[in-house]
């Protein structure tokens, strides 16, 4: 089953909890596996090899029934995240969603470009800052750019400090058309195997309101700065 993809979970509905599509309703495809491993990543049960037990081959009419299962046969939009879901063939599962209706979303580093980008409705490229601890490919980053041919393209990036803020513009004078979203980092992500673990939020809050003062003070009045909105509302919880 070459075609097969492989999924760590299929959850939702809930609301998109970042970026652009913050606070619409959509159904997470979460794929298992990943060529990058950032210091904080959120997600490494859907990263860190320890867990490829729990990761599942599927076929593509399988994760699509899925989905309509989970929206009521309803079309949703559909987030496409990981893991890296770049490294899995999601090109077909695109195609038929879409011919059923459905719309769909990529979350990705920029560190793999695939001809298919172009058939998503939204391309989220988050490229990763200095205390990711990730080495940046700009070159890949500009392939991924230019793969969504025309499909909404946008930035999100994870700012932890004065050196990912610094990253984060030349990001976005290397990328100057698309629209930038900041997050501050959650320096309290969950351990992969509890996910009921506390979250910092306090902390996470002291974070993005030097990241406001940060934004206004520099004069970059075309970014965004959001926060992570599920896990204000549920903490590290998986599944929502
Ligand atoms: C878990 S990643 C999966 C998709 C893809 N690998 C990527 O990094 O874009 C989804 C989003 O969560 C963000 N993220 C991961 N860990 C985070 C943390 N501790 N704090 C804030 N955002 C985080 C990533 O930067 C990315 O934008
Ligand atoms: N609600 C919600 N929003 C999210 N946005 C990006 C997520 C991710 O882990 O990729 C995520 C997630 O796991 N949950
Ligand atoms: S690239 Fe994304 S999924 Fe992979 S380790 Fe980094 S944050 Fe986690
Ligand atoms: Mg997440």
């Amino acid at each position: 089953m070459n075609d097969s993809i492989r999924v760590a979970e299929i959850f939702g509905p809930t609301i998109q909890g970042e970026g652009a599509l913050i606070g619409l309703p959509t159904v997470f495809v979460r794929t298992g596996g990943c060529d990058y491993r950032c210091s904080w990543c959120d997600s490494l049960h859907a990263v860190d090899a320890a867990y490829r037990d729990t990761w599942k081959p599927m076929a593509v009419t399988d994760v699509m029934a899925e989905i309509e299962r989970l929206s009521g046969g309803r079309p949703v939009m559909v987030t496409l995240s990981g893991g890296n879901p770049a490294i899995q063939p999601l090109g077909p599962l695109i195609r038929l969603g879409r011919e059923k209706g459905y719309r769909f979303a990529l979350e990705t580093q920029g560190s793999v470009a695939r001809g298919w980008f172009a058939d998503l409705d939204m391309l989220v490229l988050s490229p990763k800052p200095p205390s990711s601890g990730m080495e940046m490919d700009w070159a890949m980053l500009g392939q991924c750019a230019e793969a969504a041919d025309g499909a909404q393209t946008v930035l999100k990036i994870v700012v932890f400090d004065e050196a990912d803020y610094r990253f984060a513009r030349e990001v976005a004078e290397f990328l100057p058309l698309l629209a930038v979203y900041l997050q501050p980092g959650n320096h309290t992500p969950p351990p992969p195997d509890d996910d009921s673990a506390g979250v910092d939020q306090a902390g996470i809050d002291a974070r993005m309101r030097w990241l406001v003062e940060r934004v206004t003070a520099d004069g970059w009045f075309e970014a965004r700065v959001l926060p992570q909105l599920h896990v204000m509302l549920w903490g590290n919880r998986r599944g929502v």
